[in-house]
């Protein structure tokens, strides 16, 4: 991948929006807005040029898988459609690298705005984290929009947002004892979402703040709970 004109930007943002996420939510204005078990999403309202693009931030704890798999199954466009059911069409656009795709998404219409699309570069990496006393690695995806000459946003059928979209986690062992194998008990998962979508066109404020206030959390739990079920009977993936 890193020959590839993306490249510089992918590297850059990945790594921008990696110590975005591990910023705490003590500073900047964060209001927690809704809280599942240890699930807790946070947003701040903004609006840019009338348009809302409030920024949310939401942490969770999984236990049972490493961030590895997390991030292995948000990241797949084979299970994509398994656990997003806000999007109508999901297409690869681009292989960059085995860890690097372009996706095309067909979102569902949110009456009475227009139907969106997003074109995103995807991009997933183990990131070595050595300030952390437990010394256990990050794993990564960032998916941020990009364009594209063969898929013009001014298509005609759909308002083309823009996004940016991290899923950071950290796994944490608690090692059994000595020459005892690790098992999924022993396995817990630190995660760090964050996004923040511009409509790219006029939506009512009030409808699209109702629709994340409503989908997010819904989109967190769904997704953690389709790790969790894939993951259950399956050798772990460190
Ligand atoms: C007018 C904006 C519509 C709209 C377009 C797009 C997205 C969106 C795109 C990507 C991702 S992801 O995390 O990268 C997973 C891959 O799909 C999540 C959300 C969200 C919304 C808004 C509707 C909100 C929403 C929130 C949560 C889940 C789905 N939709």
């Amino acid at each position: 991948a890193s020959q590839h004109r993306l490249w510089p930007e992918i590297d850059r943002i990945s790594m921008e929006q990696l110590r975005y996420a591990r910023l705490g939510v003590g500073e900047g204005g964060w209001q927690l807005f809704a809280e599942d078990g240890e699930m807790k999403m946070y947003k701040r309202e903004e609006e840019v040029n009338g348009m809302v693009v409030d920024p949310l931030k939401a942490c969770h704890v999984v236990r049972g898988v490493t961030g590895h798999e997390m991030c292995h199954y948000f990241f797949s466009p084979d299970v994509r459609m398994d656990w997003e059911t806000t999007v109508e069409q999901m297409t690869v656009i681009e292989t960059i690298a085995d860890d690097t795709l372009v996706f095309l998404q067909v979102h569902k219409r949110i009456w009475p705005a227009s139907q969106r699309d997003s074109l995103f570069w995807s991009h997933m990496r183990q990131v070595p984290d050595h300030n952390d006393r437990d010394g256990h690695d990050i794993w990564i995806v960032c998916n941020h929009s990009t364009e594209n000459p063969g898929f013009p946003s001014n298509n005609g059928k759909c308002v083309r947002v823009s996004l940016t979209v991290c899923l950071v986690c950290q796994t944490f062992i608690d090692p059994p004892k000595e020459g005892v194998p690790i098992t999924r008990d022993d396995i817990t998962c630190k995660i760090t979402y964050c996004s923040v979508v511009n409509p790219g066109g006029w939506a009512p404020a009030s409808v699209l703040r109702a629709v994340y206030k409503r989908e997010y959390p819904k989109f967190l739990k769904r997704f953690t709970a389709y790790v969790i079920d894939q993951c259950k009977d399956k050798p772990i993936m460190f």
